[in-house]
């Protein structure tokens, strides 16, 4: 019997050429080709994937036990077997949701109490009762932190600025001291809080970077320095060496896999400039998309639906990237946190049990704000020789009503690449064109040819009707499942990260010859650079 793969193989290559556009001669394929969940509507009607082709793709889900391994995951399961540990960060927001039992212990009423305590901080910093060492506000917060330590707050806290009405708050990511010393200088030690985040209290970037941001509070300080201080972490201990006073700590269990963890302590960033009470619509978005990714049938599931998408571009039509693409300048940095949730949890080439995988992985996932890529790479998109698939958002309203043009102009422009990308422009039309400015003969079809598009390139749109903190949560765990059900389909283990362990190891033996010591060992390139290097 033939296979899925073979069967979805065998569907596309008999459609191929065959225009997009002519699926919609079926009056009813925006609706069957598009979902919606709490506001949020994902269209996938403009892609290559067919009635039939769906039908396999749900049936691919059911082959590989989709549902299953998802509800493994929510009732704690350890499906991150190769560090041996479950997967809960969905815990983190799921409110009062009845036990959960990890290891003879009911993780909830922890949770409950994690929260609280960052809801008592925060609005002990927001409202002035827990005070500066000189017993003003706290104006500025500094999170440091690299990864998902970092990126999950750069990203929530500029997508919400909106609903911003604590401290201002700066991220220090990079061990480069130009970041550090940047962000430090346009500060005063006298009404800064530091937050160190980091779940293993290990990586070296933030340790480094921890340690100037110490000695500039107590340069600014003196002993007073820990009470501008605190801490976010799973390494409690750790916390406490670097003189961070136990009620300043934060804490969170190993089962929240550091690109998952914006949910709990390390969105304390988040809490400190929007408020608790959003805080919790923020979880409240990401809550009504766990209910509905765990309780939806396959044809309406959203998470399922653009997993299933992703599984069609990447291993039938075998593209190698995908495009996120926001018409909304304040998830300009959703590219960057997407590149680590998606490529940190799906860049793998051995499977769960450790075989090498038959199949192609995660793509290389990447973006730009619209419509500033417009300007930039969307050329390549349109008339290059690769085929991208493109990932537009965009909201029914902004939060500058006096600017409605504005927001107008963006929604305009979003639709029209993905119906660029979809009609292009064929050379008959061109040729046209090109007539009409006066080229004739020879010259007119050398003009229609680089006025041709060839179209019949897929897009996904998430359209939404405002950037709120629920709707922020809802696509945050829409992606984050996304991610799951294509590394379920591969049968990958989506939360480990092996693959940053080299460099690390690679780079501690490295300082030592950067500071001058002999390179011995080292290939003969690296030697030469050590040399190039030397200041
Ligand atoms: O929060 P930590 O432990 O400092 O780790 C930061 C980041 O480093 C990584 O381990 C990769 O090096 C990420 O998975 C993680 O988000």
């Amino acid at each position: 019997m033939m296979d899925i793969w073979t069967k979805l193989q065998e569907n596309y290559s008999a459609a191929e050429g065959r225009p997009i556009i002519s699926l919609f001669d079926d009056p009813q394929r925006f609706d069957r080709f598009s979902v919606e969940a709490n506001g949020l509507l994902l269209d996938f009607s403009k892609t290559s994937i067919d009635g039939a082709a769906f039908d396999l793709l749900l049936e691919l889900a059911e082959m590989r036990d989709v549902a299953g391994q998802r509800d493994a995951m929510f009732r704690g399961e350890r499906i991150n077997r190769s560090e041996d540990r479950s997967v809960l960060h969905t815990a983190l927001r799921a409110g009062d949701g009845g036990p959960l039992v990890i290891d003879g212990e009911d993780v909830r009423p922890g949770i409950s109490k994690t929260l609280q305590a960052m809801e008592d901080f925060a609005d002990g910093i927001r409202s002035g009762r827990i005070a500066t060492a000189g017993g003003g506000a706290f104006t500025d917060v500094v999170n440091i932190g690299i990864g998902g330590s970092d990126l999950g707050p750069v990203m929530a806290v500029r997508a919400l600025s909106p609903y911003h009405n604590g401290p201002r708050c700066h991220f220090v990511s990079n061990v480069d001291g130009a970041q550090i010393s940047d962000t430090l200088r346009k500060l005063d030690p006298r009404s800064t809080l530091v937050i160190i985040a980091s779940k293993t209290f290990t990586t070296i970037e933030t340790m480094t970077n921890a340690q100037t941001a110490i000695s500039w509070l107590k340069n600014g300080l003196g002993s007073a320095a820990a009470s501008h201080l605190a801490a976010v972490s799973t390494a409690l201990e750790k916390t406490a060496g670097m003189g961070i006073s136990p009620e300043r700590v934060f804490g969170f269990a190993d089962w929240v896999g550091g690109r998952y963890s914006l949910w709990g302590p390390v969105g304390l960033p988040v809490m400190l400039a929007i408020g608790p009470a959003e805080f919790r619509n923020f979880l409240a978005g990401a809550r009504d998309m766990d209910i509905h990714f765990l309780t939806e049938p396959g044809q309406r599931n959203m998470p399922l639906l653009m997993g299933l998408v992703g599984i069609w571009h990447r291993n039938i039509c075998r593209y190698s990237t995908r495009a996120i693409l926001p018409y909304d300048q304040r998830l300009a940095k959703l590219p960057a946190y997407l590149q680590q949730l998606d490529m940190e949890s799906n860049g793998k080439r051995v499977s769960i049990s450790g075989d090498l995988l038959e199949r192609d992985s995660g793509p290389v996932v990447w973006g730009e704000a619209g419509t500033n890529g417009q300007h930039a790479f969307y050329q390549l998109l349109h008339q290059g020789t690769e085929i991208i698939p493109a990932e537009f958002l965009v909201a029914a309203r902004s939060h500058e009503p006096s600017l409605r043009d504005h927001h107008d102009l963006l929604k305009a422009n979003c639709l029209a690449q993905s119906e660029a990308l979809m009609l292009g422009r064929s050379l008959e039309q061109a040729a046209e064109i090109a007539a009409e400015l006066g080229f004739s003969g020879k010259e007119q079809s050398v003009q229609a040819g680089f006025r041709t598009f060839p179209g019949n390139r897929p897009s996904l749109t998430l359209a939404y009707p405002l950037l709120t903190p629920y709707s922020l949560g809802q696509i945050i765990a829409l992606y984050e499942h996304r991610v799951f059900v294509e590394g379920a389909i591969w049968g990958i283990n989506s939360f480990d990260q092996w693959g940053v362990e080299l460099g690390k190891e690679l780079a501690s033996t490295l300082v030592p010859m950067i500071k001058g010591a002999p390179a011995d060992g080292k290939d003969p390139s690296t030697r030469g650079l050590i040399r190039a290097l030397s200041a």
